[in-house]
């Protein structure tokens, strides 16, 4: 379970950076100011994704970053070890040493590192460098990763030698880990294979691939003096096939499917210019895109929520962090729209919030529209506890007609209690089979009322405070509930 008190302090965390913004002025151009935007930035950003060496058409990348942002497969592959080597003793030097020189060697021969044990301590070939995936919380997307699509650590160093064991020889230098970094809340698993991490804390990692050990060294003798020399070392070569010793190991290749779900504890759904991005930024110091056309958020926005001041010193344990996420259209579980892949970000969530454009024509049924499509995407999600809030209530249209909305929503759903997620074992994200319309009537309003409706106007700041309050409840009620 996300712990509230490792997340980052930092206010608010932007998962896409630019790249939304430039899918819009790509696809809406009458919609921006291209004055202000100067060319000089779209052009640096295509170069930049036009270099890239491997992995998605950038292109794609550019155009759709929505689409792979939070998926990826990558392969990785870590360092081959070094090779040993094959030494001579130092006095085995054809010519026979005499006076100073001999000396000199047993002098040598001396001074050559020994184990506690007495036997020679001869140099290895370096470790190949391991290859280790770790969450970031400066990261917010897996999109560099598409550009790449290939990572390989390096090898380990040789033992570099002249082929005399001397006490200068060292080891192969051992080559550092590579280090991938992706967001908090990325899935690790072999590609089509086990799963390998949950990547959920910041700086938590997983070994992914283990990199080649360094080969040992070998001491060469004539046949004559192997018994004395294995005295002293077991390692002495004795015929060809020992050389395999001396070579190091290869590194590992694995294919790794990344998957990102955001980290959130709050999740914001609603149909597209509902006022997702308006409400994140109200109480957060998120700065999401806001504007008057649908689809604006493209990727989800984390935002964090600061702690309940009522709370004394206890308040930051009830901080929170809240993902608003792309809009749902009817149909997105076919594939309208931005369809359905994101809400896999709400996986991690605890409480939902349902924002309803309460001045459009039937809020009611956009409300409905939204449960049914999480309902095909996973009805476990159906099971979180959630409030609705209707949004827009500065305007006249929804302002009149509040009172009988907030009724209508709250009729709808049963009495059965909503559950805390974490006790309801994790559906998958296979489509629902559906058997008769009249069974599909009777599951739509099979879940949970809401645990509170409230009309506010986050825009011009009217009732924030109390839905606040809310969302603040129904947080606690999770907490409580653990
Ligand atoms: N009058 C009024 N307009 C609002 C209010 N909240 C949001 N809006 C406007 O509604 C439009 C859509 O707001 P967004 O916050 O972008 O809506 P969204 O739900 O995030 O939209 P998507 O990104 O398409 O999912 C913008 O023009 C907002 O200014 C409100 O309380 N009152």
């Amino acid at each position: 379970m996300l712990s509230l008190s490792t997340l980052p302090p930092s206010s608010f965390l932007r998962p896409h950076g630019g790249d939304r913004r430039l899918f819009q002025r790509l696809h809406y151009p009458e919609r921006c100011n291209f004055e202000k935007l100067g060319s000089y930035k779209i052009e640096c950003k295509l170069a930049k994704l036009k270099q890239a060496p491997g992995g998605t058409n950038p292109d794609s990348l550019i155009k759709e970053p929505h689409k792979y942002f939070d998926q990826v497969i990558i392969t990785v592959r870590s360092g081959d070890g070094g090779h040993g080597a094959i030494l001579k003793m130092p006095n085995q030097s054809p010519a026979k040493p005499v006076g100073k020189l001999e000396k000199e060697k047993a002098r040598i021969k001396g001074s050559i590192k020994r184990d506690f044990d007495g036997s020679l301590v001869l140099p290895v070939g370096g470790h190949g460098g391991d290859i280790v995936v770790y969450a970031d919380e400066g990261r917010d997307t897996l999109l560099e990763l598409h550009k790449k699509g290939r990572f390989s650590a390096k090898r380990g160093g040789n033992v570099d030698s002249t082929g005399v064991l001397t006490p200068q020889l060292r080891n192969g230098f051992a080559s550092p880990s590579m280090r991938i970094p992706v967001p908090l809340g990325t899935v690790v698993k072999q590609k089509r294979g086990k799963l390998l991490a949950d990547l959920t804390q910041p700086g938590q990692e997983i070994l992914v691939a283990r990199g080649g050990q360094g080969g040992i060294s070998l001491l060469d003798a004539p046949e004559h003096k192997k018994k004395k020399l294995m005295s002293l070392t077991s390692n002495v070569l004795r015929d060809d096939s020992d050389k395999v010793l001396t070579h190091g190991q290869p590194g590992e290749e694995v294919s790794l499917e990344l998957i990102l779900r955001v980290v959130a504890d709050v999740g914001l759904v609603g149909l597209p210019n509902a006022g997702k991005s308006t409400l994140l930024s109200a109480i957060t110091l998120a700065k999401p895109d806001i504007a008057d056309y649908p689809f604006t958020t493209l990727m989800p926005n984390l935002g964090r929520l600061d702690g309940d001041p009522a709370l004394g010193p206890e308040m930051y344990s009830s901080a929170a962090t809240l993902a608003d996420l792309p809009g749902l259209i009817e149909g997105a579980h076919l594939g309208k729209g931005l369809g359905r892949n994101f809400l896999r970000h709400l996986r991690r969530t605890r409480v939902l919030v349902h924002v309803v454009d309460a001045a459009a024509e039937d809020p009611v049924n956009d409300y409905r529209t939204v449960r049914e499509e999480l309902r095909m995407y996973n009805p476990e999600y159906l099971r979180r506890p959630y409030l609705v809030v209707l949004n827009k209530i500065d305007l006249p249209q929804a302002n009149e007609r509040l009172q009988s909305l907030t009724e209508e929503i709250s009729r709808i759903g049963t009495d059965v209690l909503a559950m805390n997620p974490e006790v309801v074992p994790e559906a998958s994200d296979e489509l629902v089979p559906r058997t008769s319309d009249e069974e599909e009537e009777k599951d739509l309003e099979d879940y949970a009322r809401p645990v509170a409706v409230v009309g506010v106007s986050v825009l011009k700041g009217v009732r924030v405070k109390e839905m606040l309050k809310q969302i603040r409840a129904a947080l606690r009620q999770c907490r409580d509930s653990e």
